[in-house]
């Protein structure tokens, strides 16, 4: 049966993927720079979409950071966190595990305990008015130094008992996975998770090192693993989850385009894959876009999108009584709609 948006919309499923700053929306980034004083380098909304216009990730991730320049205070971390919720709810987010990158901010001066308070609150707002659960991850910034991510761990011991896990993000070619070897296992020590983006833009080795090296929970992208059928198998009996960003993927210019996207091969394939936005602000679009564009593109099934939100509760970090809980709340959506 072919799958309608509203079905998608409505269909409850959990968010893996989501770079807080990425859902910084240009209205809300000229409110933040107005209510901080600061100059940004664009007249109006419209000249920052049209400055959207990506030919990998690193053109994006120059963008992306100039963007994070108007968040400065806690309120506007708690406010940024709080329209993304929204908007995740509207897309049928039930759960959401989030995120953010201490390094950006804390490279400008703004305190560890600034960013994370914000996000503590707009967390626990989202939970207080729609019910949606969130978990938060924190990215060490692979063009920066080991020694700066072991400092930046440092900075969040007061936290750890917030903090679900770390991850590994930013420019991945040319820092593979091996870097962060130590800090990961610092972090395991400490009783975190572990994710990495691996295989976005770098190469299948890359996916070999965070799997080796890192001993991640759950592989951010993974797409060019399909490049080696041995690790493809590996992922598939190793039941790791990857989760994929469509629109991010076309907008980087890693997918040529939705047409060609292997969401499809990923499940055909026996991986545990789930749809995520990434950074919904610059790729045109939140969760429920994502699953609608890829559905549409490679005529995804109404159990494909039931599997595709399955596998996002199987692969978060939620205990096994609330992914239970979860599974039974989309089995009786799917049989219901
Ligand atoms: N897609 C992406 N890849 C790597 N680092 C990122 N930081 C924000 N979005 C990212
Ligand atoms: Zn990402």
């Amino acid at each position: 049966m072919s799958v309608t948006d509203s079905f998608i919309a409505g269909l409850p499923k959990a968010e893996l993927h989501l770079h807080i700053e990425g859902s910084l929306e240009p209205e809300l980034m000229f409110a933040l720079a107005e209510r901080n004083g600061i100059t940004i380098p664009f007249d109006s909304v419209e000249a920052v979409r049209a400055a959207y216009d990506f030919s990998n990730l690193q053109d994006f991730l120059d963008i992306y950071y100039a963007g994070a320049e108007v968040l400065r205070t806690a309120a506007d971390f708690r406010d940024l966190a709080v329209a993304y919720f929204d908007r995740a709810v509207a897309d049928g987010v039930v759960h959401a595990e989030i995120f953010f990158d201490p390094q950006t901010h804390t490279d400008r001066s703004i305190p560890f305990a600034t960013v994370i308070t914000g996000l503590l609150d707009g967390m626990a707002d989202a939970e207080a008015r729609h019910g949606l659960t969130s978990k938060l991850i924190l990215c060490f910034l692979r063009h920066l130094s080991e020694e700066a991510a072991f400092a930046t761990l440092a900075e969040a011991e007061p936290w750890l008992d917030r903090i679900a896990g770390v991850g590994l993000d930013s420019s991945e070619v040319g820092h593979p996975p091996a870097k962060f070897q130590r800090v990961f296992a610092a972090a395991a020590e400490k009783g975190l998770k572990r994710v990495a983006h691996a295989g976005e833009e770098g190469p299948p080795e890359y996916v070999r090192e965070a799997l080796d090296l890192l001993a991640i929970d759950r592989l951010d992208h993974g797409n060019r693993s399909l490049e080696d059928a041995a690790l493809t198998a590996r992922l598939a009996r190793e039941g790791m989850t990857l989760t994929v960003c469509p629109l991010s993927n076309v907008k980087l210019c890693n997918v040529a385009s939705m047409d060609v996207h292997p969401i499809d091969t990923m499940l055909r394939q026996g991986l545990r894959a789930t749809v995520n936005s990434d950074d919904p602000a610059y790729f045109g679009g939140y969760i429920a876009a994502n699953y609608q564009a890829a559905a549409r593109a490679r005529g995804l099934s109404r159990d494909d999108v039931v599997t595709l939100a399955r596998n996002s509760f199987l692969g978060s970090f939620l205990d096994d009584a609330a992914v239970a809980a979860h599974l039974a709340r989309l089995d009786a959506y799917a049989a219901a709609a």
